[in-house]
């Protein structure tokens, strides 16, 4: 019977419909990876998120795979060129849970511009403040959205009834504009945008993207939405920027070194700063965490497989 070892926590549809499959399901949603590097070398099948990273030491282990099932999008933790080459077909699911990361994106737009989170740590300190927390619509402003894949798309579907103009650049697409989106180029988002929200992929290429050149490329200050990745912006320019009033606020789901409790003195100065700062909401990288993703992503593998 073949394994497939499933090392994050899943919506139980996948591990039922393997079972129905006949696949014999190992499933460790804590394991570690030299915990699955121990038990790699028996499995036809393996499915992961961002837990462990699938290099090509557990690949070469890998005797028998056949497989490689990415529960989401990022792929940057696995070495899918040298997986391939093993003749070992690797899937993902950004189909999954990009109407989930659309929705946070919005979500957390919507809090910053309305003070969401201020105005709720006032009210815990006895604090019924209006004037100040006077907030900013949508509507009317210009949103760019960099990157226009899976939850470039959404984002864009979810905001397209606040009434706002919404321009997408994507680096690597053309012809995708639609009755709510106009494709432009990245000068243009740089000129008109008031609202930028990233959604690209962490590569070599987008590391560090948005550092002060880029942030200073835009002719006013923009709110800045990043549902990506960390390592697309540089933490450390992003708050000189907002010190600079360059960036007019931000909405981080996901930071470059999510680790908080391993943080550097330098990284931890950054952190905090972000942390207290009125204009900034952050959360724990759970945009694309919702119930309905987790099952989405179990069917979209297991169709893109065949099983
Ligand atoms: O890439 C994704 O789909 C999301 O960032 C979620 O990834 P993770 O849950 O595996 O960290």
């Amino acid at each position: 019977m073949s394994k497939v070892l499933i090392t994050a926590k899943t919506h139980p549809y996948l591990i039922d419909h393997l079972k129905e499959k006949g696949y014999q399901v190992l499933y460790h949603p804590a394991i570690s990876y030299e915990e699955a590097y121990q038990l790699i070398h028996e499995c036809a099948g393996l499915v992961v998120t961002t837990r462990i990273p699938v290099d090509r030491r557990l690949i070469d282990r890998g005797i028998h795979l056949q497989w490689i099932a990415r529960l989401g999008s990022g792929m940057e933790l696995i070495d899918v060129a040298y997986a391939t080459s093993k003749g070992i077909r690797c899937v993902s699911s950004p189909e999954g849970n990009a109407d989930a990361v659309g929705e946070h994106a919005v979500g957390m737009l919507v809090a910053l511009l309305r003070h969401f989170r201020v105005s709720y740590d006032q009210l815990k300190e006895g604090i019924w403040e209006r004037e100040k927390n006077r907030g900013y619509e949508i509507g009317g402003k210009v949103v760019g959205i960099i990157g226009y894949g899976h939850t470039g798309s959404a984002f864009a579907r979810k905001l397209s009834g606040f009434g706002a103009t919404i321009l997408a650049y994507d680096k690597y697409k053309t012809g995708f504009g639609n009755e709510y989106v106009q494709e432009v180029s990245l000068e243009t988002i740089f000129r008109q945008a008031d609202i930028v929200s990233l959604h690209v992929p962490l590569t070599e290429e987008t590391h560090h993207m948005v550092n002060r050149r880029f942030i200073h490329s835009f002719t006013t200050p923009v709110y800045l939405i990043n549902t990506s990745r960390g390592a697309v912006v540089d933490t450390h320019d992003l708050v000189e920027a907002l010190k600079e009033e360059r960036i007019a606020g931000a909405c981080l789901d996901v930071l470059e070194n999510e680790r908080i409790d391993q943080l550097t003195d330098a990284e931890r100065e950054d952190f905090q700063y972000l942390l207290h700062h009125p204009r900034v909401i952050i959360t724990p990288h759970i945009a694309g965490y919702t119930h309905e993703a987790s099952l989405k992503m179990a069917q979209v593998v297991l169709h893109k497989l065949g099983i």
